[in-house]
C-alpha cells in the first residue's frame, strides 16, 4: 500500500485482478476516445455510430455523453469557465476509470477549452487517450440547431454560448480529425468507421 492524494491517511490499495486480466477476458484494450467539437457538430451522433459499429465487432464500450451526464453527475454545474473545468475534469476521471476496466471509453463533450483536454489526456497513458476532433463549421452547426440553442445564443437569450459568445480552441495534436469533403459531411457511420479503422491499426481491438 502507499500514501495518495493531497490529505493524510489516504492509501492506495491494489487488487490482484487488474487491467491485463480484465483486457484478456474481453479480447480488447481499454481506452478513452475523446469526442470534442461544436455544439450540433455531430458529437452524440458519432459516438452512438460508434458504439454500434463496435457492438458489431464484438467489442464492448460505453458513451459518456455531456447532454446526458449534466442530468446527472454534473447537474450542479453550469457553463461558467470554472464549471466547465471541473465538468471536463470529473468526466476524465471517470472515463479513465472506464478505461482501466477495459472498455472503449466515448466521451463526447463540446470540452471547448485546451487546457481542460489536455488534463484528461494526462490521466491515461500516452496511446490511450485517442481525441477526436469534430471540425464542422460555425455555420453547419448553427443551420442544423437541433436543439434551437444557436437561435437562443443569437437573441442573447443565452449567455456564454460555445462558438457564439465564448471560445471553442480547437486542438492543436488530435489523433483523429473529421470534417467536411467538398463541402460534405460525411455520414456517421463512415466516420465512426474512421474511428474503428484507428483503433484496429493501434490494437485496441484486440487484448
Ligand atoms: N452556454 C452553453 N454553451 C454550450 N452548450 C450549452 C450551453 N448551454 C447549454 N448547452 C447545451 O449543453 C451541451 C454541452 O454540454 P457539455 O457538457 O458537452 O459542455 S462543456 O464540455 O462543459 O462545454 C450542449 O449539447 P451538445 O449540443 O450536444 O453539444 C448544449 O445543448
Ligand atoms: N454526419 C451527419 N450528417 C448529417 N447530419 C448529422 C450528422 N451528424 C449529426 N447530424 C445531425 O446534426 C444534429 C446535431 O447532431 P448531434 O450528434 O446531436 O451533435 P452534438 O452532439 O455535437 O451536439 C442532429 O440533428 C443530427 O441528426
Amino acid at each position: 500500500m502507499s500514501a495518495v492524494g493531497n490529505g493524510n491517511n489516504i492509501f492506495w490499495h491494489n487488487c490482484p485482478v487488474g487491467k491485463p486480466e480484465r483486457e484478456k477476458l474481453l479480447n480488447q484494450k481499454g481506452c478513452v476516445v475523446w469526442i470534442t467539437g461544436l455544439s450540433g457538430s455531430g458529437k452524440s451522433t458519432v459516438a452512438c455510430s460508434l458504439s454500434r459499429e463496435l457492438y458489431a465487432l464484438g467489442k464492448i464500450s460505453y458513451v459518456l455523453d455531456g447532454d446526458n451526464l449534466r442530468h446527472g453527475l454534473n447537474k450542479d454545474l453550469g457553463f461558467k469557465a470554472e464549471d466547465r473545468a471541473e465538468n471536463i475534469r470529473r468526466v476524465g476521471e471517470v472515463a479513465k476509470l472506464f478505461a482501466d476496466a477495459g472498455l472503449i471509453c466515448i466521451a463526447s463533450l463540446i470540452s471547448p477549452y485546451r487546457r481542460d483536454r489536455d488534463f484528461c489526456r494526462q490521466l491515461l497513458p500516452e496511446p490511450n487517450f485517442i481525441e477526436v476532433f469534430m471540425n464542422m463549421p460555425l455555420e453547419l452547426c448553427e443551420a442544423r440547431d437541433a436543439k434551437g440553442l444557436y437561435k437562443l445564443a443569437r437573441e442573447g437569450k443565452i449567455k456564454g454560448f460555445t462558438g457564439i459568445d465564448d471560445p471553442y480552441e480547437p486542438p492543436l495534436n488530435c489523433e483523429i480529425e473529421l470534417r467536411q469533403n467538398d463541402g460534405v459531411c460525411p455520414t456517421p457511420c463512415d466516420m465512426a468507421k474512421q474511428i474503428v479503422t484507428f483503433l484496429e491499426e493501434k490494437g485496441f481491438l484486440q487484448a
